[in-house]
């Protein structure tokens, strides 16, 4: 790229001929100036000058990446000519943020005293073995799975998630790309299962090998996502097939398994999962959709709702009632395909989670063929049963990064916003507000990891039992600080947080999609109980 003086910059200072230095690129705004959302004056006005105090003032980062960049013409040779010094908050100076490529560097062991920095530096911003702390849960793979998701969020997906969210749809080609890094195979449970490793059409993020692939490295692939501050847009990639693929992975037959496996986490192919009826949310027992055996099909008919990836899905995994008995006894799962005739998908409008294609699916006199039949007859429940520890993990992971998505947004806002002649962290009352947002933040994020160890390390039978109760005080524990920490982080960012887009274009997301975490899945109401129930249960034997 071009390296100008700051003072060739200075003679650019007209609205026809206009350029500006931000963080030492230079930008030519000239074309820019009339269609500038916040006015030309106001822009013209910094002609010729270093303007990145002002720019940071009033937009986030996407702006620069998604609008900003395609003008830059060049750099600015040396820092001395640069006119408007860096601002006091050093912590977010461009110099002292370590990028990605720091990982070049990265130590062998988190053990050893010297983990490199990580990320834009913000305290809480982001976990702590990110910031110098030692863990005993990461290596080296995991930081190279975190350095390929991180680099692949902030270019391709965080500058573009207000677009793709007001449109209510996202391009399917981010679903490729999503499939090219392994990020897909990476959350579908196909990633840490090494015999399902002949499968993975891409590998796995970062080019990790599967045996080294544990609950660890697919938190740090979700994680690194929700940092794009999207549950829509996290949804729209993985909120079916995380669900949807793995009773497909785990009990279908060879034959249907290596068809739907690979095209799904080539991106090729969506899939979702529909248990939630009309009437039957939580209760997956009492569920109403029948499957009536005719010899050599079955004939479904009855109605899904609330089924992510169900606008776009190519193929549902479904539970249906195929024995008369009430209850868990009767229900199996079917792999029902999209093209079969009888099945209709129409998109609902929700209060959030936009483009994640959340639908009403009905199944009028559906013939699915027998060879469709996942795992064994009547024993749906069972597999149903099976991944439900993984999915809440899986909401934990994503909640507790959006947790920190609203402190991290909410701390840089505060140290650049003035008001009363202070900027707002120099204000008691909002230190007092990020002082609970990070203690709730912090708490979730340990009990999480010290979950997922066990997950990691306890024998796959003893696991239903011993972690099904903290999985699900988990889970509401994680939601319960989402939604305390959107609304704090609503109200430090004041009217930004109020509209859609610019600053607060996080946050004001975020607020709206709290429901979607603290209800699927198990809600909060019925999480606590659960938590208690499996607790009291074992007093019992005592
Ligand atoms: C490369 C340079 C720039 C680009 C690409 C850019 C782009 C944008 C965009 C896309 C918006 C609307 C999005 C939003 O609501 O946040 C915006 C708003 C705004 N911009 Fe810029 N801008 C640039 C430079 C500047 C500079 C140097 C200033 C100030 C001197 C400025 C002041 C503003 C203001 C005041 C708003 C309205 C913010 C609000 O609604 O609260 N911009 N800009």
């Amino acid at each position: 790229m071009k390296t100008y003086t700051f003072e060739q910059v200075q003679a650019h200072n007209k609205p026809n001929d206009c350029w500006i230095v931000i963080e030492g690129k230079v930008f030519d705004v000239t074309n820019f100036l009339s269609e500038h959302p916040g006015g030309k004056k106001v822009l013209a006005k910094m002609a010729g000058k270093d303007a990145s105090k002002s720019f940071k003032m009033f937009h986030n980062d996407s702006i620069m990446q998604r609008v900003g960049l395609p003008m830059q013409i060049g750099i600015i040779g040396a820092a001395k000519d640069v006119e408007e010094k860096p601002q006091k908050d050093a912590v977010l100076s461009a110099d002292l943020v370590s990028k990605p490529e720091a990982a070049a560097v990265a130590p062998k062991s988190l053990a050893d005293n010297q983990v490199a920095k990580f990320g834009d530096g913000i305290p809480y911003g982001d976990p702590s073995w990110y910031q110098e702390w030692n863990s005993p849960y990461y290596n080296e793979s995991h930081i190279k799975v975190r350095n390929t998701v991180r680099a692949w969020v902030e270019k391709e997906i965080t500058p573009f998630c207000h677009e793709w969210s007001e449109k209510k749809e996202i391009p399917k080609s981010v679903l490729k790309s999503a499939a090219k890094i392994g990020f897909l195979a990476a959350v579908s449970g196909a990633g840490t299962d090494p015999k399902m490793a002949h499968l993975l059409p891409y590998g796995l993020p970062g080019g990790v090998d599967p045996a080294e692939f544990d609950i660890f490295s697919e938190f740090v692939c979700m994680d690194e996502l929700a940092r794009c501050g999207s549950g829509g847009l996290i949804w729209a990639l993985e909120g079916g097939l995380s669900i949807g693929l793995p009773p497909v992975i785990n009990f279908a037959k060879d034959e249907l398994k290596n068809r739907i496996v690979p095209e799904c986490l080539a991106g090729d192919k969506v899939i979702s999962l529909c248990i939630t009826e009309p009437s039957a949310g939580s209760d997956v027992a009492n569920l109403a959709t029948t499957a009536k055996d005719m010899g050599d099909h079955f004939l479904v008919n009855g109605e899904k709702k609330w089924i992510t990836q169900g606008a776009f899905a190519d193929y549902y995994t479904v539970a249906v009632r195929t024995a008369e008995d009430k209850g868990m006894g009767g229900i199996s799962l079917l792999l029902i395909e999209r093209t079969f005739p009888g099945v209709n998908a129409r998109k609902m409008d929700c209060q959030g989670m936009w483009g994640s294609g959340t639908s009403y699916i009905t199944f009028d006199d559906v013939r699915v063929p027998k060879t469709h039949l996942i795992g064994k007859l009547n024993e749906g429940f069972k597999y149903v049963m099976h991944n439900f520890n993984h999915e809440r993990l899986s909401i934990v992971m994503q909640a507790s990064r959006l947790s920190r998505v609203c402190i991290e947004e909410a701390l840089k806002y505060a140290l650049k916003r003035e008001t009363f002649g202070q900027r707002l962290v120099d204000h008691a009352v909002l230190r007092n507000k990020f002082g609970h947002m990070i203690r709730q933040c912090e708490a979730t994020h340990a009990w999480l990891e010290s979950i997922l160890f066990q997950y990691k390390t306890l024998p796959r039978e003893t696991q239903a039992t011993m972690l099904a109760g903290p999985i699900a005080l988990l889970k509401a524990q994680s939601t319960q600080t989402f939604e305390y920490c959107a609304r704090e982080a609503a109200q430090i960012f004041g009217g930004l947080a109020y509209t859609r887009g610019g600053q607060g274009e996080k946050i004001e997301r975020l607020y709206r999609e709290v429901r979607a975490y603290a209800i699927p899945g198990g809600s909060e109401e019925i999480m606590l109980d659960l938590g208690v129930r499996q607790a009291i249960k074992k007093c019992s034997k005592l």
